[in-house]
Parts: structure tokens; sequence; C-alpha cells
């Protein structure tokens, strides 16, 4: 069996070596000819797959996207095909929660603020979404959540509206699929219009999908609203940002939110276990004994923990102020977008982390490092 592979796939080898042989392939550039003998593909978000790519590939029996997102996959076109598809949804919503928080945990910082009592408005309460609410309700803030969908399909939780999630929330965090047709579309939900509405000194964080805001839009709004703070992993035109719209960033990252191992593990896992489902076949590998262990396996305090201290806690997880560094020094370059996403291998989630129950932080804040995922 063949079986092509995106090259930022890990663990590929370690769970699929026993199925077949494996081809690495540049998922950005993957052609319909590098495609045409496989049996089994393997892909990430950057990779369209439609009928260019696989009209000539006839002995495909499965195709998996190690990602949350299927924007990139013609869902129809395969399904028309009777080629079984599998993405992994929630693979790596906890890496984009935590990254959500950690972001602002930093911003916080720089500006000399406290998170304690601003309110967070929440936009898509899906996977990511509700990973980023889990952790900002486990520091007690206020998280305000805006999913018309979800709410037309009965989900229980309380919504809001977006025009009052903007009037009310002093930070807002982007977590909805891409989609340009239909009463919700995402594609420049916040147009120049939008991104008029916000209130002074909101912070906007995007890791969803760049055109979910208007990129040129956020240009010419950013530079008359200074008081507005930005975080954007994901940008229009990817792999080539805006480099005006990088320069107005206080953080950005070249679409690695979800780029935990531990995410990026879960991903490959999921689609391992949807083929051997397709191939009838038994999955006895397991996800836990793929990933190596962390240098920072156990904490131990005894006094009240301050915001910095858990900002200086989450550092040993993900210290976005490097990604943050490395991406302006490399983003301009004709590959440096890609270069650093296939070079990410280091960030872990806060469950990484043991707490040493015998010494440890106050209760209160043991619960809340327990919430937001600790060990
Ligand atoms: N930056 C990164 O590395 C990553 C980005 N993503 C992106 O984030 C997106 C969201 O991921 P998940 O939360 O796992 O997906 P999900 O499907 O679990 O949740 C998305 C939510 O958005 C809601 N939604 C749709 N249209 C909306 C609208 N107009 N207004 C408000 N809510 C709306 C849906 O009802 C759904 O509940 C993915 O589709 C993907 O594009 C996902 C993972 C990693
Ligand atoms: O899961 C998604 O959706 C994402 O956006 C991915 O985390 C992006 O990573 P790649 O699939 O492009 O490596």
């Amino acid at each position: 069996m063949k079986i092509i592979a995106d090259e930022n796939m890990p663990y590929v080898d370690a769970l699929f070596g026993d199925l077949g042989e494996i081809e690495y392939v540049n998922g950005r550039n993957l052609s319909a000819e590098q495609v045409s003998d496989a049996d089994v593909l393997l892909v990430r978000s950057v990779t369209p797959v439609n009928a260019a790519l696989l009209d000539i590939a006839q002995k495909l029996k499965f195709v998996g996207s190690a990602t949350i997102g299927t924007d990139h996959v013609a869902v129809d076109y395969l399904a028309s095909r009777g080629i079984p598809f599998s993405n992994a949804p929630g693979c790596n919503a906890t890496a984009v929660g935590e990254y959500a928080f950690i972001a602002m945990l930093e911003l916080a910082q720089r500006f000399g603020e406290t998170l304690q009592g601003k309110v967070v408005g929440i936009v898509g309460a899906g996977n990511t979404g509700t990973a980023a609410a889990k952790c900002l309700e486990a520091y007690g803030l206020k998280v305000l959540l805006c999913d018309p969908v979800k709410a037309e399909q009965g989900d229980i939780r309380e919504f809001v509206s977006l025009d009052t999630l903007i009037a009310q929330a002093d930070i807002i965090s982007l977590h909805v699929p891409i989609t340009k047709i239909g009463e919700h579309k995402t594609w420049y939900l916040f147009d120049e219009a939008r991104l008029n509405q916000l209130r002074p000194n909101t912070w906007l964080l995007n890791c969803c999908r760049g055109e979910v805001i208007d990129n040129r839009a956020l240009i010419a709004f950013k530079q008359q609203r200074d008081d507005v703070k930005l975080v954007l992993d994901v940008w229009e035109g990817e792999p080539n940002p805006m480099a005006e719209l990088v320069a107005l960033a206080e953080f950005a990252t070249p679409h690695i939110a979800g780029y935990s191992l531990e995410g990026k593990a879960r991903g490959t896992f999921m689609l391992y276990q949807k083929l051997c489902e397709v191939l009838n076949l038994e999955a006895n590998k397991s996800l836990t004994s793929l990933l190596p262990p962390f240098q920072f396996s156990q904490v131990c305090r005894q006094d009240e923990l301050s915001e910095g201290q858990l900002l200086t806690l989450s550092r040993l997880v993900y210290d976005l102020r490097d990604d943050d560094r490395k991406f302006r020094g490399c983003f301009a370059t004709a590959t440096g977008f890609d270069q650093m996403r296939k070079n990410h291998t280091y960030r872990r989630e806060y469950s990484a982390i043991t707490l040493k129950s015998e010494t440890a932080v106050t209760p209160v804040d043991h619960l809340m490092l327990r919430t937001l995922g600790f060990n």
C-alpha cells in the first residue's frame, strides 16, 4: 500500500509504518502526478484536495487531513467518488485555546495591565472557542459566547449577538471556520464597518482563518486606532502575509496556534484510527507512547500565584515571544513562513506539567491550574 504524507505531519512513521510504504511530500506544492498511484493520502491544511489533484488517482482508498478545518478539501468530490475522508476535529483545540489564553497573559504583561476583571468575547463556540473559554473561565474571567449556528442547533449555553459581544468585550478572540456563503458566513466577518465598532482599547485575536478579517481594512483601521491591540496567527494570502499588518500586530505567528506536540500527535493519531477502521484493522498503537518526556514535568509552589507567575509557568510550555521574534525575522522571505511551520516542534500543552500535590499551591490556585489543564 502506498501512503503519501505531508512532510510536516509528525509520527507518521510510528503510526503508519506497518501499514505500507510511506512517501513524504511538500504539501503546499503537491501535484496530481505525485498522488497518481497513492492508496492513502494524508494532508495538512496547505494542500487543496480536489478533482484537479485526484482525478487520476484511481487507487485511492482514504484521504485524511490532520486538521480541524476542512476548507481545503472538496468533501463533496471525495464523497462522489466514494473515497472515505476524515479530518481530525478537536485534535488541536487545546493548543489553540492555550495559545489564545497565553497571548492574553502576554498582552496584559506588556501593557502593565491585569486580565482580571476583563470581559472576553469568543466568536465561534466550537472546539477551539470552547477550549479558550475553559482557560479564561478557569482564571475567573467573564466570557461572552457568540455562535448563532450553535444557538440555532439548541446548544444550551448562553449566547450573545456579535453586536453585543463587540459592545461589551474588552478582548475578542475569533474561532470560526471560514465559510463564504449562507446566513452566517465568516468571510470578512470583520470588515471595515465591524472593525469600526470596536470599543477603545479592545484586544483582537485571530487564530482561526486569516480571511475572517479583511486584512487591508484592518491595516487602515489599525493605522488610525493604535489603542486596539492585535494578536494574529492567521493571515490573508498565506504564506505571504501583508508586511504592513505584521508590523501592526503585537504578536504575530505563522498559523501555528494549534501546533503543540500533543495537538499534532492527536491529529495524526485520529487519522491512523480512521484508516484502521476503513481497512478493518485493529488500531493497536497508543497516542501517549508517541510524546517525548517534558523537561519541566513537575512544578511545586507554596505561595499564592500572581498573574506574572502564571505567565512564567505558561512560558514553560509555550513562550509566544520566541515565535513572534522568529516570525518577524523570517516571514518576508520566500519560504520563511513555511519553514518556520515545518521546524516548529517544541511546544507543549499545560497537561505536560504535573503539579506536585504534596507541596501544592494554595487550594484555589491548584484548582485553577488543574482546570487550565495542568496534570
Ligand atoms: N490557527 C490554527 O492553527 C488553527 C486554526 N483552526 C481554525 O479554527 C476554526 C475553528 O476550529 P474549531 O473551533 O475546532 O471548529 P468547530 O467547528 O468546532 O467550531 C467552530 C464554531 O464556529 C461556529 N460558527 C460558524 N459560523 C459562525 C459565525 N458566523 N459566527 C459565530 N460562530 C460561527 C460554528 O457553529 C462552530 O460552533 C477551524 O475551522 C480552522 O479553520 C483550527 C485549528 C488550528
Ligand atoms: O487544524 C486546522 O484547521 C489548522 O489550521 C491547522 O492546525 C493548521 O496546521 P497545518 O495543517 O497547516 O499544519
